[in-house]
């Protein structure tokens, strides 16, 4: 490429900076029935909630809360007969279930127990603060016990409710030498519905993180055999100082206590739990884990994507692409840029809205096309594809095909429009050079495909 093309490449991109700137859920009503049951649609999957109450006031209280945070998609029961019903009807979706203790064909936990023993995450609900209730119903396997004691509780037990059916995206992994320790806090988690995987020692929770990226809570005993519990949260917030885990130690150590504490925090433990602990203490705490892991990894999310399009931004692809080439050091790498043409005028034409399903649509066609591959959005009208150990004829290949894949696409822009669109296509292919460097010449075959006439795959292949 002559210095007037390169002069004019920079220019173009100068100007897409700036444009770039620019920038079936089921209701069922039961009428006197006063058994809540939500139907909520989370992808396609539909789940359901069942809360079980026959105080009116409370119904009430708990549907509006409920409506204004799971859905609005509520059927009311209050006896345990209702209960069973319900929860034959929808035992396939109920992802968990809020429930009076005292109902009037069931006045001392019937339906809790019923729920229980249905394998359903149980919230119990009760006006009673009585600590031998409370314990027994902890023993028999409920999720959380929370009494009738104003709004705010009633808020505290809808948000479990919601937070027992995403669970099971929070694996947690148990470490602690003691068989016995291990299984009593498996047995509290797995009332949360947390999936488990277990260690005896660091050296083996080491292994399990590396296998398991999706490691999402670990709990750490001090004393382990080997290596200690302090140790490995040092080498775990070392190795993995990106990834998003939430890490609670636990000791039985009295001796110095106070001093384990700080050094585990300082060491990036998120808290520090004495042996023994309460059920409910632990449980909290596990859920606070979750909750600020659950945060990071939507700033994570929010920090890595596209707003629009749901794909990765030029940020992110700069840092991920480097990381991969890293691995395909000695092959061929190509990098494809792809611009969709005349895009202003589709705006102009059909309005920026037009233009955005345009987007939309063109990402999820890359999304779905290159689904094994590194793809994103790095500009307003402009995407990135690597493909790190493919040569320049195979990427070519590959990349005419998306375009006339795309060129024979129609578009439904809503308002009955269908728009046809086309794409210019530049490829970098080298054997070497940073993410940066193969973007900067992919840009420039891309500034020629539009050069000679758009709708076009032009390549270069530099060694
Ligand atoms: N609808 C919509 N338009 C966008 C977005 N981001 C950038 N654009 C538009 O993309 C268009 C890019 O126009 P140009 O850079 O002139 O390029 P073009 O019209 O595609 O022409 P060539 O690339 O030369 O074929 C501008 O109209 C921008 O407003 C977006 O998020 N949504």
């Amino acid at each position: 490429m002559n210095t007037s093309q390169s002069a004019y490449c920079l220019e173009r991109r100068h100007d897409l900076r700036q444009s770039t700137t620019k920038k079936r859920p089921l209701v069922i009503n039961v009428l006197f029935l006063t058994t809540l049951s939500l139907y909520v649609l989370r992808g396609t999957a539909v789940v359901t909630y069942l809360v079980v109450e026959d105080d009116p006031v409370v119904s009430k209280i708990l549907k509006h809360i409920i409506r204004q945070s799971l859905g609005d998609h509520v059927v009311y029961a209050s006896t345990l007969q209702d209960a069973l019903y319900l929860l034959k009807q929808h035992r396939q979706t109920l992802a968990a279930a809020l429930v009076d203790v005292c109902l009037p064909d069931a006045p001392n936990g019937e339906a809790v127990d019923a729920i229980v023993t249905a394998g359903v995450p149980c919230v119990v609900l009760t006006a009673s603060n009585n600590e031998e209730t409370r314990q027994r119903f902890l023993q028999s396997g409920i999720a959380d016990y929370v009494t009738k004691d104003g709004r705010y509780w009633y808020l505290y037990a809808v948000k479990m409710l919601a937070r027992l059916e995403r669970n099971h995206l929070f694996p947690v992994l148990v470490v602690d030498d003691s068989k016995v320790c291990r299984n009593t806090m498996i047995r509290m988690l797995e009332t949360h519905r947390y999936p488990i995987i277990e260690a005896s020692s660091a050296e083996e929770a080491l292994e399990h993180l590396e296998k398991s990226p999706e490691i999402r809570i670990m709990v750490v005993e001090h004393e382990l055999p080997g290596m200690n519990g302090l140790e490995l949260v040092q080498m775990v917030r070392y190795k993995y100082s990106s990834r998003p885990i939430g890490i609670i130690a636990i000791s039985g150590v009295n001796c110095g206590r106070e001093q384990l504490t700080v050094d585990f925090i300082k060491s990036g433990a998120d808290d520090f739990l004495p042996k023994p602990f309460d059920h409910q203490e632990f449980t909290c705490r596990i859920t606070n884990s979750t909750l600020a892991t659950e945060a990071f990894i939507q700033l994570q999310e929010q920090a890595s994507k596209d707003y629009l399009t749901g794909m990765f931004n030029r940020r992110y692809f700069s840092k991920a692409a480097d990381e991969r080439l890293d691995k395909y050091n000695n092959v061929k790498n190509s990098m494809a840029l792809l611009d969709i043409d005349f895009f202003k005028k589709t705006n102009d034409e059909f309005g920026h809205q037009a233009g955005d399903i345009v987007l939309k649509t063109l990402s999820a066609e890359l999304l779905q096309t290159f689904s094994q591959l590194l793809s994103a959005r790095v500009g307003g009208e402009e995407f990135a594809i690597l493909m790190p150990g493919i040569n320049s004829s195979r990427a070519s290949a590959l990349m005419d095909g998306f375009r006339r894949h795309i060129e024979g696409l129609l578009i439904d822009v809503e308002d009955g429009d269908l728009l046809r669109i086309t794409v210019s296509i530049g490829i970098c292919t080298t054997s070497g050079g940073s993410a940066e460097q193969m973007f900067s010449v992919a840009d420039e075959c891309l500034y020629r495909a539009k050069l000679s006439g758009r709708n076009k795959v032009v390549s270069v292949d530099d060694d």
